[in-house]
């Protein structure tokens, strides 16, 4: 297993991270457990901002909370000076009661319900990203009864095939989020914004995908969009102030991913507006990735159960979790890496598969990971968890969500308590008509 951040091997010969030792994370907290390199994450926050310092271009970096929220997350951010996309009342409830400055959050999604749209603005917060015509006429009409004027970027599907699975491609012209390009749709929706009132139109917003390791995607989607600017700088005499490019940065999961620097990212996307818009006429120019911020800094740590042999195919290791905290693989065939964290200095002995606990023959979380000669009770580390596990993580079979802790310069703390089984039962309501429990049979 590739050793992200502060991951290292102690004297031990177990995992340790943040300066903490996985073994005595685990019999502190439990298993299975999502432990966070906190200082993985403000590094990767910083080299955002420092690699866009260093173009010389106006810019904003913004975190998307839909890849991991919880309220210490959310203190992190603002504390290293980011601003947060919000897609829903709970993320937008969690980053509030976490005290982010509203105006520094921004509103994102494709059903936007009337009801969620009331709470931002009456929230304050700073701007919204529309998605559709319907939304468009929901919010002046909202912003209008309440007399406000809200800041928006529309939402822009460029046309753009990002080299990454179907699943999370975003800016192809067949998507459900924004407008189309192609057919005119963004410039109908531009004219009916300038046309509100109650709304002010600051630019235009794309996101062509997720975990992509090319510059090539994002330049073309910059030219569409800097071509979209042009179009409605002369004939609805608009001004692009803000173009927010989204996220969609890669990741090393496992040895065949191959990520760029953020730098590198950032470099191709300055040298793409500066040709696509002019020295002059340069928006400013946001970004607002999840993943390549938290999810290297997730590890998530398992003890494992039972094993299972099928004789000449494949041995399975069962843990205590499953796609109820990591969904991923199952979803969409992510691949993982794994290590013993209580004998992570042993000599790899056998190639073994990794299954969850739940009823479900998909609930695989590895395909073939070479480890050690694994025992029950040994602790499984499977790393790059902290992005879209906790915030996917459900109770499929009951089943409760692990506790997060944060780990940083020898120390750790619980961000997120472990789910109890009264957790579970807490919104069951028993109506009177339903009797208390005989046996029915027999
Ligand atoms: C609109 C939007 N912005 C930002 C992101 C964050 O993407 P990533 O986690 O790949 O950086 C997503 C998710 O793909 C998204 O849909
Ligand atoms: N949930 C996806 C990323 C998509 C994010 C939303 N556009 C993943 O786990 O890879």
């Amino acid at each position: 297993m590739h050793l992200h951040g502060t991951s290292r091997i102690n004297g031990q010969g177990h995992l340790e991270i943040g300066g903490c030792d996985t073994v005595e994370l685990a019999a502190r907290y439990g298993t299975p457990l999502y432990i966070v390199d906190e200082a993985l994450i403000r590094e990767r926050m910083r080299q955002f901002i420092a690699a866009f310092r260093h173009t010389g271009l106006p810019f904003q970096v913004a975190y998307a909370s839909k890849a991991f929220s919880t309220l210490a997350m959310c203190r992190v951010v603002a504390e290293e000076g980011l601003r947060l996309d919000v897609v829903s009342d709970g993320e937008l409830y969690t980053a509030l009661k976490a005290g982010f400055p509203p105006e520094r959050i921004y509103f994102h999604g494709n059903n936007k319900t009337p009801e969620e749209l009331e709470m931002a603005l009456e929230a304050g917060v700073g701007l919204f990203v529309v998605d559709n015509f319907i939304e468009l006429e929901l919010l002046a009409g909202l912003a209008a009864d309440k007399e406000m004027k809200a800041q928006i970027l529309l939402r822009t599907t460029p046309g753009v095939e990002a080299h990454t699975h179907n699943y999370i491609q975003t800016g192809q012209e067949d998507s459900k989020f924004g407008f189309d390009y192609q057919s005119g749709q963004v410039m109908r929706a531009a004219a009916k914004a300038i046309a509100a009132e109650s709304l002010e139109l600051l630019g235009f917003h794309c996101h062509i995908g997720s975990q992509i390791f090319e510059t090539d995607g994002f330049s073309l989607a910059i030219e569409k969009m800097a071509q979209l600017s042009r179009e409605c700088r002369s004939s609805l005499g608009l001004q692009t102030r803000i173009l927010n490019l989204g996220g969609g940065f890669g990741i090393r999961y496992s040895g065949e991913d191959r990520p760029l620097p953020v730098s590198a990212y950032v470099e191709a996307i300055a040298a793409g507006v500066r040709a696509g818009f002019g020295e002059a006429g340069v928006p400013e120019i946001w970004l607002e990735p999840g993943r390549s911020i938290v999810g290297e800094a997730g590890t998530t740590l398992y003890t494992v159960g039972t094993m299972k042999e099928v004789a000449g195919v494949r041995k399975y290791i069962a843990v205590d979790g499953g796609m109820n905290d990591n969904p991923r693989t199952a979803l969409y065939q992510a691949a993982y890496e794994a290590m013993l964290a209580n004998r992570a200095k042993e000599e790899m002995q056998e190639t073994v598969s990794v299954a969850g606990k739940l009823c479900e023959s998909g609930d695989m979380l590895i395909w073939d990971a070479v480890l050690p000669q694994v025992k029950t009770g040994d602790l499984l580390a499977v790393s790059c968890t902290g992005a879209y596990n906790y915030s996917m993580a459900n109770n499929y079979n009951r089943v409760r969500r692990p506790a997060v802790v944060f780990v940083r310069d020898g120390e750790s703390s619980l961000v997120v308590r472990r789910e109890s089984l009264d957790d579970l039962i807490r919104n069951d309501c028993l109506p009177e008509r339903v009797p208390t429990a005989e046996p029915a049979q027999g």
